[in-house]
């Protein structure tokens, strides 16, 4: 597995505005928007491209397009919802799965409330939105779900990961022979007790999107 800290002033701008508690959630949404956007820009480095001929006005010459199959980007329900927009910025024409997971508060585990991906992944890259990696078995589940279908290629875009978070998925994705890299504004210092995010921004879902029950 490969983590990349993306390490751009913008982006240190930003993730501080957002991790700021007096940011109202339409800032933090903004923002969060923002964010993701320049993060899909190192994210997608690898993405898979075809050659492709075309004449501009003066003369004919080759460039690029995106591969076929097209991508699929995978927002990870709820908070990863508020990443799709800014991603698709991106890459208009990548396909879009949903996954609904939740984290008990009490265990910290993953479940899986809602699934919506195509069932055969083989020969795709997938690239996986969650604002928040903390101890990581959100992604982890996930990221099983896309390379059980044949996902060959994952990029997870994540605003903060801790190092607790990174070192379980090296360890429950060690059996896992498909190239991960995680993509994330910082590496914070460590989780709470809680396990929240330290610093961190809080609940990245509540956020966005208010407190839910
Ligand atoms: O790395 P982990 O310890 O698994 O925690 C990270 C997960 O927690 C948050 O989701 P949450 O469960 O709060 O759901 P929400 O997006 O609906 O708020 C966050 O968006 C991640 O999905
Ligand atoms: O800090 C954290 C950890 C998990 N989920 C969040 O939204 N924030
Ligand atoms: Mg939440």
């Amino acid at each position: 597995m490969r983590t990349h800290v993306v390490d751009h002033p913008l982006v240190a701008h930003k993730l501080t505005a957002l991790r700021d508690e007096t940011t109202d959630s339409p800032t933090f949404r903004r923002l969060a928007d923002e964010l993701v956007t320049l993060l899909a820009y190192e994210a997608t480095r690898e993405v898979r491209v075809d050659p492709h001929d075309i004449t501009t006005p003066v003369a004919p010459t080759t460039g690029v397009k995106l591969a076929t199959p097209k991508p699929l980007v995978v927002p990870i329900l709820r908070a990863g919802l508020g990443m799709l927009d800014g991603m698709m910025r991106l890459l208009p024409t990548a396909e879009v799965g949903f996954l609904g997971m939740m984290r008990n508060e009490e265990t910290l585990e993953a479940t899986t409330y809602a699934e919506r991906l195509p069932e055969d992944l083989a020969g795709r890259q997938c690239y996986v939105l969650d604002p928040m990696l903390a101890t990581g078995g959100t992604l982890a589940a996930a990221i099983r779900f896309l390379t059980d279908r044949g996902a060959d290629h994952i990029t997870a875009i994540c605003l903060l990961a801790a190092p607790e978070g990174c070192q379980r998925l090296e360890n429950d994705l060690a059996g896992v022979d498909v190239p991960v890299t995680i993509v994330t504004a910082a590496m914070d210092e460590r989780l709470n007790e809680k396990g929240y995010i330290v610093p961190g921004l809080g609940d990245a879902g509540d956020r966005l999107y208010g407190v839910v029950g």
